[in-house]
């Protein structure tokens, strides 16, 4: 499966306040470009925790590529996505990754709402298994907007093969507010990245990365 990571980030490297409410960092052509990419991908991902934050329905595509609208996914250890949230609005599939530490009735209940709930690992979702089930339904090309619990994790675990990361020319600060790559940190050893393009949009930059 290819795994493409595109976040928006302020120059300081920060995806939004210590609110941790959504903040247009993007502008018009970056919304633009970044609904190319979920228009080219399968699968649009998200954490429990940008679901929680911003309720987001990653419908937003570019129709004119004429494919199917992308399917949604959340990691979701403990299958805390509200039954009402937009991610399961509508008729396109939406995975739920959960854990088995997910409650029962929680699990039924996402089932109840039209997801598609897949269990892999014990606490938290374990990801290389639980992306190996998403294949099986299909889904060869996984688009992932975040947050950076979630990213730090995909990273951590060797499954990202593009970044892609907007920074626009802003600073937002905050010690507690959500970064690229949060989790537990890198200490010894760090992923590193090769820069394949670096272009102008909006007033800020994009920034291409193959891991
Ligand atoms: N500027 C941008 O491009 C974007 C900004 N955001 C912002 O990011 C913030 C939310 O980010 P976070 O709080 O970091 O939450 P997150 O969206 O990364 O979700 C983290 C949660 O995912 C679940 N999870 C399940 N398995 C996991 C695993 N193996 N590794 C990591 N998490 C796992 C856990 O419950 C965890 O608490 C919001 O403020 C939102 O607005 C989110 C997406 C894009
Ligand atoms: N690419 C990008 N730029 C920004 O400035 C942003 N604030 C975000 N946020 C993420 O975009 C998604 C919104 O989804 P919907 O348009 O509501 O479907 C969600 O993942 C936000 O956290 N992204």
């Amino acid at each position: 499966m290819h795994v493409h990571v595109n976040a928006a980030v302020s120059v300081d490297g920060k995806l939004s306040s210590t609110r941790r409410e959504q903040i247009s960092i993007s502008g018009d052509e970056d919304f633009a470009r970044m609904e190319t990419i979920r228009a080219e991908s399968d699968a649009v991902m998200v954490g429990v925790g940008t679901v929680l934050a911003d309720d987001p329905s990653l419908e937003r595509h570019d129709e004119s590529l004429g494919r199917e609208p992308p399917a949604r996914v959340v990691a979701d250890s403990r299958a805390r996505t509200p039954t009402d949230a937009d991610i399961l609005a509508g008729d396109r599939p939406t995975y739920v990754l959960a854990s088995a530490a997910a409650p029962e009735d929680r699990r039924r209940a996402l089932e109840r709402a039209g997801a598609t709930v897949i269990v892999a690992g014990d606490e938290r979702v374990a990801l290389p298994e639980a992306f190996d089930e998403l294949a099986s339904h299909g889904i060869s090309r996984l688009m992932v907007e975040g947050g950076g619990e979630l990213i730090f994790s995909l990273f951590a675990a060797e499954l990202v093969d593009e970044l892609t990361v907007y920074v626009g020319s802003m600073i937002i600060g905050g010690r507690g507010a959500p970064t690229l790559a949060d989790g537990d940190g890198f200490v010894d050893e760090f992923p590193t990245l090769e820069l394949r393009d670096v272009a102008r949009l909006d007033d800020g930059v994009v920034l291409t990365y193959d891991v």
